[in-house]
């Protein structure tokens, strides 16, 4: 039998494996499985973060339980708390349409979670947009510097376009022109940033009724918004983007044009 931990550290409850004895069977019976949307997005927003996508507490993922008995149930992770430690007992879970709270982490027993009490994510309306919006399974921000970087080197644009890079064609809704037998450019809007995330809201409603093909949006000096059909899809979109991205920046830098005309 291991000693009681008396150091400081002990405060950080959720880091405490053992301690998911106290969840109520029912918690502990739905975390086993490891394609919950809870665990799911533990295990995204670590893979985020290795990817520099999600550090300092900036982005994160939430997903709607497309694939569970109801598919009106979305997971959304806690403002401000360092994405790649979250576990999956810290996230709310909320029902559409009326965004009614049904868990919160603040429920949970003190000895697996933090001492502060929790805020949903800032990025929550900006999610619930996306799913009601263009029914959205899961919905991405990061804080790529490949995002931020676009942005600045297009400073005067409201939308970013590229071109005849292959790894376009990960992306949907790209119409295939039948005269020219290519897939047509992708075209991703760009809003300006505001003091709070909450407060981009509505440029993110007008950018996505504006733009009906687009999965993303950027956003000026601050990341990128993606979302799919489902967690993987989004997943699959928002590296897709963040390689053209990056590759856009250095395209850019190079002096070489990001949209090519058809020959
Ligand atoms: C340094 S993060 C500033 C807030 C932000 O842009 C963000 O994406 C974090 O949102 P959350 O509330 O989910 O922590
Ligand atoms: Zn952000």
């Amino acid at each position: 039998m291991s000693a009681p931990c008396h150091c400081k550290h002990s405060d950080d409850g959720a880091s405490n494996g053992n301690a998911l004895n106290v969840l109520s069977p029912e918690l502990q019976q739905e975390f086993k499985d490891s394609n919950h949307p809870a665990n799911l997005i533990c295990e995204l927003c670590r893979l985020f973060y290795d990817n520099n996508w999600v550090t300092g507490t900036g982005g994160g993922i939430s997903i709607r339980d497309v694939d569970g008995e109801n598919p009106n149930l979305v997971y959304i992770a806690p403002s401000g708390v360092q994405k790649e430690r979250i576990q999956p007992w810290e996230m709310f879970l909320v029902e559409l349409p009326d965004e009614k709270i049904l868990r919160t982490p603040n429920d949970i027993p003190k000895e697996l979670t933090k001492s502060y009490k929790y805020k949903p994510s800032a990025c929550t309306p900006l999610f619930m947009s996306c799913y009601t919006m263009r029914d959205a399974g899961a919905c991405i921000h990061t804080h790529s510097q490949h995002a931020v970087m676009t942005t600045l080197l297009y400073e005067n644009e409201k939308e970013f376009t590229i071109s005849h890079i292959e790894q376009i064609k990960a992306l949907p809704k790209l119409q295939y022109n039948e005269q020219t037998k290519k897939v047509e450019k992708l075209v991703i809007p760009i809003i300006e940033n505001t003091p709070h995330e909450e407060d981009l809201t509505d440029s993110l409603q007008e950018a996505i009724k504006n733009y009906p093909g687009t999965s993303a949006v950027l956003v000026r000096r601050h990341g990128i918004y993606v979302w799919g059909e489902t967690v993987w899809k989004a997943k699959v979109y928002n590296e897709a983007l963040d390689y053209l991205l990056e590759l856009a920046v250095k395209m850019k830098l190079a002096g070489i044009p990001l949209v090519k005309e058809d020959s």
